[in-house]
This record gives C-alpha cells, sequence and structure tokens, in this order.
C-alpha cells in the first residue's frame, strides 16, 4: 500500500538511512524498531512526505497521494502545548485544517470528535486547554486528532513515550483495532516487546534495515544484537 524503495537520507554529509527498502499493507500493524539515531523519525518523515527531497523513492499504491490518506502523529515533544487551545478544538484540527479554519465544522464533524474523544478517554477533558493536559492526557488528543482524519494510513512516531503501562496497553489496542479494520498502521517504537505483542510486522533499523518480516522471523537473538549493539546517536561525519 505505501513503500520505500532503495532510500538513502543524508543531513549534510550524514547518511542517516542507507538504500533502505520497506513496505507497508493494508490491515497491518507494522513497528519500526531500533537504537537513538537509527533514523527510524527519517524514515516516517520521508514517508509523510516532509524530506520532499527524497519524495521520488516513496511509492504510494494506484489511487492515493499522501495528502489525501496519511494520518501523521509527530513525536509529542516536538509540539508547542503552549499553544491556547482547547482539547476539543486540537482534535476538530483533524478534521477541518490545522491553520485557521478551512472549513466551519458541521454536525457530523462534531460527532466524529465527539466519538473520537471517547474512544480515546479524554472526552471529560474536553474544554480543558492542551497545556494543563499530563503526557499521557497529550498522547491521546494526539490520537483523537488523527483518527477523526479517518486516513487510510495511520503513522505514528513514538506514541508510548512518557505514557503509563496501562495507558500503554489501551493505546496500543487502540491501534491494533485500527489495523484489523483494514487500515495500515506504522508506529515507530523503542519498545520491542511492546511490538512484538501487538504488532504482525516489525522492521529492525540501525541506518540499514536489519531485519523485516513477521515476528517470529525478525525477533531472533542475532537480529537484536545487530540493531542495538551501535548507536549512531551523535555519528559525526568521520565515524561515518
Ligand atoms: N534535521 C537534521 N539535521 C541533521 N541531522 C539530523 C536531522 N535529523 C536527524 N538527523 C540525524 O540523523 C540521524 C537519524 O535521526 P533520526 O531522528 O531519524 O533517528 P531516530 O532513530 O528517530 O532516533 P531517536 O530514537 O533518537 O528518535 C541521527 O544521527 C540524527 O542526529
Amino acid at each position: 500500500m505505501l513503500g520505500v524503495e532503495h532510500l538513502t537520507v543524508k543531513y549534510g554529509s550524514q547518511v542517516a538511512l542507507e538504500d533502505a527498502t520497506v513496505r507497508f499493507e493494508a490491515g497491518t500493524f507494522s513497528a519500526i524498531i531500533g537504537p537513538n539515531g537509527a533514523g527510524k523519525s527519517t524514515l516516517l518523515r520521508t514517508l509523510v512526505g516532509l524530506l520532499p527531497d527524497y519524495g521520488d523513492a516513496v511509492h504510494f499504491d494506484a489511487g492515493h497521494t499522501a495528502q489525501d490518506c496519511i494520518s501523521y502523529v509527530p513525536q509529542q515533544q516536538t509540539l508547542d502545548w503552549g499553544f491556547p487551545v482547547t482539547v476539543w478544538d486540537t482534535a476538530m484540527m483533524g478534521r477541518t485544517g490545522r491553520l485557521g479554519w478551512l472549513r466551519w465544522p458541521g454536525r457530523a464533524d462534531r460527532e466524529r470528535v465527539a466519538a473520537a474523544l471517547k474512544e480515546t478517554g479524554v472526552y471529560d477533558l474536553r474544554h480543558r486547554h492542551i497545556g494543563a493536559l499530563s503526557g499521557g492526557q497529550r498522547q491521546r488528543v494526539l490520537l483523537a486528532r488523527m483518527l477523526v482524519r479517518d486516513g487510510h494510513l495511520l503513522l505514528l512516531d513514538e506514541p508510548l513515550t512518557g505514557v503509563d503501562a496501562t495507558t500503554q496497553e489501551q493505546l496500543m489496542a487502540l491501534l491494533r483495532a485500527q489495523a484489523d479494520k483494514g487500515r495500515a498502521v506504522v508506529m515507530v517504537t523503542h519498545d520491542l516487546e511492546q511490538a512484538r505483542r501487538w504488532c504482525d510486522h516489525l522492521i529492525l533499523i540501525n541506518r540499514r534495515v536489519v531485519a523485516d518480516g513477521t515476528p517470529a522471523e525478525v525477533y531472533t537473538p542475532q537480529n537484536i544484537e545487530a540493531t542495538f549493539s551501535t548507536s549512531h546517536l551523535g555519528h559525526t561525519h568521520a565515524e561515518a
């Protein structure tokens, strides 16, 4: 449904990803796993279209373009939580557009937002400003904003960061259910155990794709060693 072929991404002289070829299918919950600096966010950002220089390496199935089918949830800490909007308005942005009111929300939009906030467990907080939420509550609001877009492809960058164990399980179940409805769900995570339990497709990366397949195929001591034995965090040009 969506994939990259022979993708190499450089930031200046630094190689963040090298010759990566991966594919994500509808009805599948995929996890991209690797250490800090492995290129996970870079892969996701390329898929979303945030690195337009590499757009040629991204492939969609016929009839789709990125804009009409992707719902992207960036890392929570990259967003401005001081912005004076409520939980309700933030979720509504998933339908009406981020900058201003591209169109006035109608009854169907309000019903969709209410349902998503209930599904993610933050409906009772809908009048609260997003700055006054806990980390786990913020993550739930981001998921609600993703759900209301009703995209076919859900791409999430570390959705479990700062979330307690009970909430993590709820969020995983919610994403699993989205895949079971026929959507392609792709999550970046550090949590190999969690991914193994909930996902049906694992991709281990450490600048290169180390392993790609079902949890049974991928989850081997050799693959884990090869993925996590070296971190590319802080790699310099000389090291690369
Ligand atoms: N905008 C940028 N400019 C320069 N270098 C960058 C940029 N973004 C990422 N990098 C570098 O590219 C490499 C891959 O980064 P990326 O964010 O994709 O890794 P990651 O696997 O998501 O890491 P983490 O688990 O720490 O979030 C890192 O070495 C990082 O320092």
